[in-house]
């Protein structure tokens, strides 16, 4: 996916992307990182065109993001939101088969392929034991897993998540993360999220974009771009790295 020279404004007074070029590779964890305001999750709003451009193209296997059918571009990208409403008295599995939608007609639907995907999708996230609850039941973890099991069950080649973590302890978003991460392992997903952890995006990314007041400023391997300098120029904090044996370097803020 190629995302060349977007420019978006949400209100036209003001450009809150302007000018962004970057790429996402196919089968990698590529994640935007960036101070609050700065346009990421607009930028993922593009990127699974939520939103439109005023100039500039993403492109999809050298298509226009903007010129595939809704369930054509279903099938190749997923993406779960930061918040999301559940729907009353709704149980977990009719949850995830709405991500089959994409797959069904009024006149045609693939029963044993629809079943397979959601107990794929339910497996993958560990929610079969929950398959009959209500989802406004479940723990926020729970509840995250729900949505990314419905995004999985849509089956599409790319799964955007825009700050997966949010709203969840210590524990449950290193669960999360490493869903994500056997996702891709596992099946080759490709996935594009937003986070505000440096750390956990240094940990579980291959590729980093790196974004301020709207602009790209760097992309690359998170020790190309998350540097003392960088982190710096970008959020004004000043940091410094050290090295674990497990999980390798890791960055520790020092001051503002
Ligand atoms: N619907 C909207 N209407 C007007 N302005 C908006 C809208 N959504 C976002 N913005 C503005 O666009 C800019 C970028 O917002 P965006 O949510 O993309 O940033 P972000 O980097 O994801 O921020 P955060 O880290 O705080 O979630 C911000 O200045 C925000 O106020």
């Amino acid at each position: 996916m190629h995302i060349h020279n977007v420019v978006f404004s949400h209100d036209g007074t003001r450009n809150q992307l302007d000018g962004v070029s970057a790429s996402v590779q196919t089968g990698k964890i590529t994640t935007i990182i960036g101070p609050n305001g700065c346009g990421k999750s607009t930028l993922l709003s593009l990127v699974s065109r939520n939103n439109k451009p005023v100039t500039g193209t993403v492109q999809l296997e050298q298509k226009d993001v903007i010129d595939y059918k809704p369930k054509e571009f279903a099938k190749k990208l997923a993406i779960v939101y930061q918040q999301n409403d559940i729907p009353p008295q709704i149980t977990v599995e009719q949850l995830v088969s709405y991500g089959r939608l994409p797959h069904q007609t009024f006149m045609k639907r693939n029963d044993t392929e629809d079943n397979e995907a959601v107990t794929w999708a339910l497996t993958c996230t560990n929610l079969l034991h929950k398959r009959a609850n209500d989802v406004s039941a479940l723990s926020g973890g729970e509840r995250q897993r729900v949505w990314i099991a419905m995004a999985l069950a849509q089956r599409s080649e790319i799964l955007c998540l825009d700050e997966p973590t949010t709203y969840l302890d210590i524990y449950y978003q290193i669960e999360l993360l490493e869903l994500v991460k056997q996702l891709n392992a596992d099946y080759g997903l490709t996935i594009v999220m937003v986070l505000h952890d440096i750390n956990q995006a240094m940990q579980y990314s291959d590729d980093i974009i790196l974004m301020k007041d709207g602009k790209m400023v760097a992309q690359g391997h998170p020790k190309d771009v998350i540097t003392t300098d960088m982190m710096q120029q970008v959020y004004d904090v000043r940091v410094a790295f050290t090295e674990d044996a497990e999980i390798g370097r890791y960055m520790i803020p020092l001051s503002i």
